[in-house]
């Protein structure tokens, strides 16, 4: 496989909402194993732009090209659904902010885990069941609650459990929805950690959108900065962070500063 191509090649992309824009002209690539953060006030386009490159929403304008496992780069938009659907099955994953998005909540733990593995192919039970339980365990469920549906788990789990079912088929490419909001600070810090050294042993590549630039800061390598639908700064996060050169930017990160 040869990585002299970015993953990803987004040119020039939009999102119409009837006559509006909720993401417009935006433009970058995002290489393998690398971090990406979406950030921006709400309502500057951030969930717009994450769905329209995960083919959730159509994209008006722009293409964005993806590179397959087997090298060959195509453009999502000419995709057909089942092309589509065999991305999310083995190559793509999706993080939800909120854990019962993303899981069957009265299918136990294990199962949740198990079902990517089935429906790529793995037929042995207890080989499946042996392989959800060791995710249980990497995303710090403890292994006797492999049978325990996810409605009895803590926020906290929940979110764990969802990045198990996600992660479980070594995906290539990982979109996430602010995953650590809506969890308690000590909570969110955990996972936080969890994912970032998860991504790191996986070499994911991961869009994460954040209104919380202390995300961004702890698990991106590059940051983009929305506003009224348009990337009005990328870069380097630290650069971006410590030295933001936009306005807007400015302001973001002194409010932070200023808690
Ligand atoms: N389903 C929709 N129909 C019409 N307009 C929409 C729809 N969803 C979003 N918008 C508009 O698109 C723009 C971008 O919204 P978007 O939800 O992408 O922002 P965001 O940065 O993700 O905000 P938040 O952090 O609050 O989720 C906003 O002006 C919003 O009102």
């Amino acid at each position: 496989m040869s990585d002299e191509r970015p993953l990803l090649e987004v040119r020039n992309v939009s999102h119409r909402y009837g006559h509006r824009f909720g993401c417009r002209g935006v433009d970058f690539d995002l290489w393998p194993g690398e971090v990406l953060a979406v950030v921006g006030e709400s309502g500057s386009g951030k969930s717009t732009l994450l769905g329209t490159l995960s083919q959730r929403l159509d994209t008006s304008e722009g293409s964005i090209r993806y590179r397959l496992d087997d090298g060959d780069v195509v453009n999502l938009a000419e995709l057909s659904e089942s092309a589509v659907r065999g991305l999310w099955r083995s190559e793509w994953g999706f993080v939800h902010q909120n854990a019962a998005d993303g899981l069957r909540m009265h299918v136990s733990a294990g199962g949740n885990v198990g079902e990517p593995l089935m429906a790529n192919g793995w037929r042995h039970y207890g080989r499946i069941r042996a392989e959800a339980t060791d995710w249980l365990e990497r995303v710090e469920i403890p292994r006797d609650r492999v049978d325990d549906t996810p409605a009895a788990f803590s926020g906290g789990m929940r979110q764990r459990l969802q990045i198990a079912r996600n992660l479980v088929v070594s995906p290539r490419l990982v979109f996430m929805d602010e995953p650590t909001s809506g969890l308690d600070v000590s909570v969110q810090a955990r996972l936080l950690d969890l994912i970032r050294s998860l991504v790191s042993d996986l070499e994911l590549a991961v869009i994460i959108v954040t209104h919380d630039l202390a995300v961004a800061r702890l698990i991106s390598h590059r940051t983009l900065v929305m506003k009224d639908g348009r990337v009005i700064e990328s870069g380097l996060t630290d650069r971006v962070l410590d030295d933001p050169q936009a306005p807007y930017t400015q302001l973001l990160v002194s409010s932070i500063l200023q808690g």
